[in-house]
């Protein structure tokens, strides 16, 4: 099979090496420098330094037409705010010739500054039904820390898309030895699960750089699971879905796991770090940053109650100092679960 990766980031690159093994795989960068710098150090040293590349993965820049024209599966690695275009792009190249497609964006889109009040971002496959229709696409998603893909660490993903063709595309083209995919047909569930989570993860890193506690951390995880379940089904996606891995599982990972981004960002906010600092600190995409406003306006429109996504972007507006970030959580009215 040949696979082309779009995107030469942690996750585009960590699939693309571990996929070398078993097919032909292209890696384009959109920056050439970089792409030349891959190919001469032998590895990522930018966003996965010190993993080298297996004999076989080929890194690519300039001209990315021939390359589209050439594959059997093409991954749009970029984060969700390059999605659309990145569609966009393709379906103006495929020009009607029925390629799978998947991303691995994790978010919705976030509302641009100065758009019209009530507007609201997408998920991606809202945004491809806007731009490209008619492409066979789809997601690859769940628990999965770049750096141990990159490492052949034990990883599960899912494969999400209302085409059979492309969930069996990244099932042939993933599952190995040490990557599990499951497929799904349920991919606004999985969707809502891969953004929503990155919210969520914000909400842990505060609750752990605060040293609440761990009866505080599970308290988190287990309520954010619910108000995820509460969104996604709002917007017509399966309860069970997610109990999987791009719901349960990836909420536990990125709420608890040091490698992530956005639980990083709410590590740096609690030490008094401003947002900015700590975006710039990171060197890679918190999507959580980006999405939260949106997963907030989703909800609101669908008279959803997200308390832990509500507090989370007061605190990220600046409308709420850290102090009062645990008052406006416990002091609310009592419930039922
Ligand atoms: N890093 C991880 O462990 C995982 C990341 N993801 C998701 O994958 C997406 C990408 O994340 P990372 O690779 O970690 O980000 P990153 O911050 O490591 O790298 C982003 C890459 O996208 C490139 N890029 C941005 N706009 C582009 C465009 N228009 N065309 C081509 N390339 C463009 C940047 O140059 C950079 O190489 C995010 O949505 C993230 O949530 C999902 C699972 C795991
Ligand atoms: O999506 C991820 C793990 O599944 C990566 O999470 P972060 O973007 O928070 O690092």
């Amino acid at each position: 099979m040949k696979i082309l990766v779009i995107g030469a980031g942690a996750w585009g690159t960590a699939l693309a090496m571990n996929a070398a093994s078993r097919h032909t795989v292209q890696l384009w960068a959109r920056d050439g420098a970089q792409a030349a710098q891959m190919q001469a150090a032998g590895e990522n040293t930018r966003y996965l330094p010190g993993i080298p590349f297996p004999a076989g993965l080929q890194v690519a820049s300039g001209d990315v037409q021939p390359l589209v024209a050439g594959a059997d599966l093409i991954v749009l690695g970029t984060p969700m705010a390059a999605l659309r275009s990145g569609l966009a792009m393709l379906h103006g190249s495929l020009q009607g010739r029925q390629v799978p497609v998947a991303w691995l964006s994790k978010g919705f889109e976030a509302v641009p500054e100065g758009a019209p009040a009530g507007s609201h971002g997408l998920l991606g496959n809202e945004v491809c039904a806007q731009v490209a229709a008619q492409l066979h696409a789809g997601v690859l998603s769940g628990p999965s820390f770049a750096q141990e893909v990159a490492r052949h660490q034990p990883t599960a993903l899912v494969a999400a898309s209302e085409h059979a063709d492309v969930r069996d595309a990244l099932v042939t083209a993933f599952h190995g030895n040490n990557l599990r995919v499951y497929a799904n047909d349920d991919i606004t569930g999985v969707e809502v699960g891969g953004a929503v989570k990155n919210v969520l993860a914000i909400a842990t890193g505060l609750c752990d750089g605060l040293n609440l506690g761990l009866n505080a951390r599970a308290a988190l995880v287990t309520r954010g699971l619910a108000e995820m379940t509460r969104l996604g089904v709002a917007l017509g996606a399966q309860h069970d879905t997610f109990m999987g891995l791009s719901g349960l599982g990836d909420l536990v990972l990125t709420a608890t796991g040091d490698l992530s981004r956005n639980r990083k960002i709410g590590l740096l906010l609690a030490q008094g770090k401003s947002l900015h600092d700590a975006v710039q600190s990171l060197g890679h995409v918190a999507e959580g940053v980006y999405s939260a406003r949106t997963v907030l306006q989703r909800a609101q429109k669908l008279g959803v109650e997200m308390p832990i996504t509500e507090t989370t972007v007061a605190l990220l507006d600046g409308s709420m100092p850290v102090r009062d970030v645990v008052q406006a959580l416990m002091g609310r009215e009592p419930r039922a679960e």
